[in-house]
């Protein structure tokens, strides 16, 4: 058996406009997708992935191609579940030569699904590093990255940036524009997350942004915008870089991230993708006195992020209605990790 696992991600700002080739910076959080992967002797693939919940029913299913669960679940909701396991298994038997592999994979998640925090990424990132190490081939970080974008976009339908996976498989903060993709230095941020135990659809959302993009000049430009906060941000987070940031006391850069945060936010909400929920997890962290909150991913719902060192957006958020769980996040340094 080989056993893999991967970290998902915030976004610091960047999310949607990434799509269209801004910038993004997301960083990896301790919150794990963990896939253990072991060979069968023919070509079937066995799924096990028991924390899956689809629209209320929680299903365990065997089978790929061949057998489905069987469960009293439209076979379509299943096939859309089991799209990035089952793309990541087709990425593995390609890059290890050996298209009729098959195997029993289990995954467990400690992310939850479709709030923007990454999971479908994680997931993708850890089968593939799993299923190609049991298949005898080791693929760097970065071959995992490029591998898992193939996934995901091939799910998403061609809507998918390099982000997500490629921040899950080398883990810190990073900085992806286009094809252009590295790890940048970001200081010790203080990061809480906020879930109000929902999920968005990514696809969707992302249609619904590009629809209001061809639609009207200015919210192409409120995309273009996005990028500039970004490119204003990256320079405070690592002024070593860039000196324009140099000079300016460290507090005081995490404070004007927030500020920027708080931005980014206001115009992904025009751009249609924020929801109550969100945003009332959002005025929570802001008058609790957070440097910043913004959502983080897709959107529609799911989480926030914001940025506070003291206790009090934690607290804050655990009283706010709307708000099912609230958690401090460590960044993750590591990203894919090989465990077996
Ligand atoms: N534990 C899991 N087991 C199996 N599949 C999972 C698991 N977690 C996530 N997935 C897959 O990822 C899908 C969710 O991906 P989606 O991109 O919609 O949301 P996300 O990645 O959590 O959020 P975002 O992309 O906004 O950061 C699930 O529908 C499922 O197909
Ligand atoms: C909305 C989006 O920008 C982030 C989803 O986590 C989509 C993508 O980058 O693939
Ligand atoms: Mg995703």
């Amino acid at each position: 058996m080989t056993v893999s696992s991967a970290p998902g991600k915030v976004y610091l700002f960047g999310e949607h406009a990434v799509v269209y080739g801004e910038p993004a910076v997301p960083c990896a959080i301790e919150r794990r997708a963990t896939v253990s992967v072991t060979a069968r002797d023919d070509d079937h693939v066995r799924v096990e992935a028991s924390d899956l919940s689809l629209d209320g029913f929680t299903v365990e299913y065997a089978g790929s191609t061949d057998d489905r669960p069987d469960v009293d679940v439209p076979a379509g909701l299943v096939e859309a579940a089991m799209g990035y396991i089952d793309a990541a298994v087709e990425q593995a038997r390609d890059a290890a030569d050996a298209p009729g592999a098959g195997f029993d994979i289990t995954v467990e998640s400690e992310i939850p699904l479709g709030a923007g925090l990454g999971s479908s990424a994680a997931v993708t990132v850890a089968g593939i590093d799993a299923a190609t190490r049991e298949l005898g081939t080791t693929l760097s970080p970065e071959a995992i990255a490029d591998r898992a974008y193939r996934a995901e976009s091939a799910v998403q339908k061609g809507e998918a940036s390099r982000a997500d996976t490629f921040c899950s498989a080398v883990g810190g903060a990073v900085r992806v524009e286009g094809d252009d993709c590295r790890r940048i230095d970001a200081p010790d941020l203080p990061i809480v997350v906020g879930f109000d135990g929902g999920a968005g659809d990514t696809g969707e959302l992302v249609s619904g942004v590009r629809a209001l993009k061809e639609r009207y000049g200015f919210a192409a430009d409120t995309v273009e915008t996005i990028g500039d906060i970004v490119r204003t941000g990256e320079r405070l987070l690592d002024p070593d870089a860039d000196d324009s940031g140099a000079g300016v006391d460290a507090a005081d850069r995490i404070a004007e991230v927030g500020d920027l945060m708080n931005f980014n936010h206001g115009l992904l909400e025009s751009l249609g993708v924020s929801s109550r929920s969100l945003d009332s997890m959002v005025w929570a962290a802001r008058e609790a006195g957070a440097h910043g909150a913004k959502l983080t991913g897709a959107g529609g719902g799911g989480c926030i992020v914001a940025l506070d060192p003291t206790p009090e957006t934690l607290t804050a958020l655990r009283f706010t209605p709307g708000c099912e769980e609230a958690f401090r996040a460590e960044l993750a340094t590591d990203g894919v990790r090989r465990l077996e």
